[in-house]
Order: C-alpha cells, then sequence, then structure tokens
C-alpha cells in the first residue's frame, strides 16, 4: 500500500498547523502527529505526511517530492511555482498590507514612491505598487517586520496582518491592502492516475466537512396550520421533515440551513408560529 500512497506536506508548527491537522481528522484520516517526528503514513487512508516549514512547501510540491501540500495563497503567490491550486480550505484568512507609522499623513499609494518598505514579500508588494505605478525600495527580512520603521530600517513595512494587533503594539497603520489570502491546497502539475483518484477521495471528504461547517441542522416545533408558512421559511436539502409530535395538532420540523442564513430567518421563523427551535451543527453533509 505504501508505494501508491499519496504524500502530503502540512507546516509542523505556525499558523497554518492546527487547522490542518484538524481539517484531515475531520475526514476521518487517522494519523500521528507532534513531537519530533516528521513523517506519518495514515492507518486508514492511502496517505503519508511530511511536516515541514511551510516556506519549503510549494517547492517541494513542484519538484513532486510531495503530491499535495498545505500553504498559505501569500507563500504561494510571492514565487512563481507550476502547482495547481486544488481547494481553498477557509482557514489561516489574513491579508498582506502596507502599514506606515501611526503619526504619519496618508494621502494614497504615490506616497511610497523612492521610499523603502520592509517586508518579506518583496515581490507581491512592487507588484503592487507597481500596477499602481509606484516604485519603491523594497528591504526583505524574514521576520519581526513591524519593528523595521521604528529602529530606522525601513520607512513602511508589508507584512500580514489579521486582527490588526500587531501593528497596534508596533506604533503602526495600515494603509493599504495588497493582496487577500487563506489556506489552500496545492498538488504537483502531472499527478499519476493513481494518486488523482486518492486527491479526488480526498476533495470528496473535504467538501463533505466544508459543507457541514457551514450549515445547521434546525428542529423547531410548529402547529398543524402554520406548517406551510414555516416551510416556505426553510430551504433544507430537499424539503423539511415533519414529524407528529405526541400533543395532536403539533408537529417538529426538521431542516438544513446555511449558518449565514439563520440570523436572518430566525425572526421571521418565530412570527410564522415556529417554537422550541434547536440549532445543531452538523458534521458532515453529503449531497
Ligand atoms: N495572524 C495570522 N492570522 C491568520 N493567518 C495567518 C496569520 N499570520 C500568518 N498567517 C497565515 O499562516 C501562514 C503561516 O504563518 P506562520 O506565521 O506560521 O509562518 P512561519 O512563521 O513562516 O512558519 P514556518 O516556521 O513554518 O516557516 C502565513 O503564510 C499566512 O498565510
Ligand atoms: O494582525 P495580527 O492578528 O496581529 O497578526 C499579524 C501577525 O501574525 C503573523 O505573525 P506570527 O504571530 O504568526 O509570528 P511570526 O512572525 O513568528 O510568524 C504576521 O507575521 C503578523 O506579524
Ligand atoms: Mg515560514
Amino acid at each position: 500500500m505504501s508505494t501508491n500512497n499519496i504524500r502530503i506536506a502540512v507546516q509542523k508548527s505556525g499558523r497554518l498547523s492546527d487547522d490542518s491537522l484538524k481539517l484531515f481528522k475531520e475526514c476521518g484520516i487517522k494519523f500521528e502527529s507532534g513531537g519530533s517526528k516528521l513523517r506519518s503514513i495514515s492507518s486508514n487512508f492511502p496517505i503519508e505526511f511530511l511536516f515541514l516549514r511551510d516556506d519549503d512547501i510549494p517547492g517541494y510540491v513542484e519538484d513532486g517530492v510531495a503530491d499535495l501540500g498545505v500553504v498559505g495563497l501569500n507563500v504561494l503567490m510571492e514565487h512563481t511555482r507550476k502547482v495547481d491550486v486544488v481547494k481553498e480550505l477557509g482557514f489561516s484568512k489574513c491579508r498582506l498590507s502596507l502599514a506606515i507609522p501611526r503619526g504619519e499623513n496618508y494621502t494614497d499609494l504615490k506616497q511610497f514612491e523612492g521610499k523603502s518598505i520592509a517586508t518579506s514579500y518583496p515581490n507581491l508588494t512592487s507588484q503592487f505598487l507597481l500596477k499602481n505605478g509606484v516604485k519603491a525600495e523594497m528591504h526583505e527580512i524574514s521576520g519581526s517586520v513591524e519593528i523595521a520603521p521604528s529602529i530606522g530600517l525601513a520607512e513602511g513595512i508589508c507584512d500580514i496582518v489579521s486582527t490588526g494587533g500587531t501593528l497596534l503594539s508596533n506604533g503602526l497603520k495600515e494603509v493599504a491592502t495588497v493582496f487577500q489570502s487563506q489556506a489552500v491546497m496545492i498538488a504537483n502539475a502531472t499527478l499519476s492516475s493513481e494518486k488523482q483518484a486518492i486527491l479526488d477521495k480526498l476533495l470528496f471528504r473535504i467538501d463533505s466537512v466544508q459543507r457541514g461547517q457551514n450549515a445547521k441542522y434546525v428542529v423547531l416545533n410548529v402547529q398543524e396550520q402554520n406548517i406551510d408558512k414555516v416551510t416556505a421559511l426553510l430551504p433544507g436539502m430537499k424539503s423539511p421533515s415533519v414529524l407528529p409530535l405526541a400533543t395532536k395538532g403539533w408537529f417538529s420540523l426538521h431542516s438544513v440551513i446555511e449558518e449565514n442564513d439563520f440570523w436572518n430567518i430566525i425572526e421571521n421563523l418565530r412570527d410564522a408560529g415556529a417554537e422550541g427551535i434547536l440549532v445543531l451543527p452538523i458534521e458532515k453533509m453529503i449531497l
């Protein structure tokens, strides 16, 4: 079985690793992780995990050392790599942004003309500025970028922002977004048909998990005369299940709705006569 394994590179430890491991576990894939072990073969799915630094993952996938990888789109796009993005994973969402010292006025991007910018993403940053007609000097550093203006290393920075907390604690303000990022699954461009079949199975499982995460199972009670009104508000996978309750004239309705829709329709459900509304998580959803 091991020669037919698909090999996937995931981050050993950092902002991508917990959610990556959680996703594969939710897909029902059993494997050991943590500690100093850098390789792990699943006991119930034909996959081998390699635990690596995230920066190395696109190169390994391009070269075929790994067949698949999980990496931030920001890291992938910084270096041109011939790999396929096969799935947006929806976690490690962040943006690459330009920032300047908080006390300085900001008018527009032209302000960066001829200025020095500290960044770990010189290609994405300079391409973005050039597209906007601005030529700046990139000062590449590999981390702690937010310190650069305060120690006189650069006039501005371009780095990853999520909550904005790091910018704030370092006296900086975000002035323009260069790139929106999230974790993606990448694949080698020339997978064998056997490996492609394993990838298809894996993507099927990921889709089922992701669908479940966006949906909620809703159970509610309603009197017979209000069933049609309430049903009209519930999209469901097909139509809702309607089950009689022990109390005559009352029914229980079961349905699936998008989490985003839920808060929009909850008031309407109550107005239409729904009572005792329960909202439950869905582990997996197969269409
Ligand atoms: N604050 C954040 N919130 C959400 N996602 C983030 C955040 N910071 C980084 N990311 C995303 O997670 C990826 C990995 O970030 P991390 O900080 O763990 O990288 P790293 O320090 O380079 O790790 P490694 O040791 O593997 O090289 C980034 O490339 C980005 O896509
Ligand atoms: O907007 P925030 O929520 O504050 O997040 C942004 C920070 O998160 C990342 O660093 P991380 O904490 O992963 O440390 P690292 O630089 O060691 O990778 C990124 O490089 C920023 O510094
Ligand atoms: Mg890294």
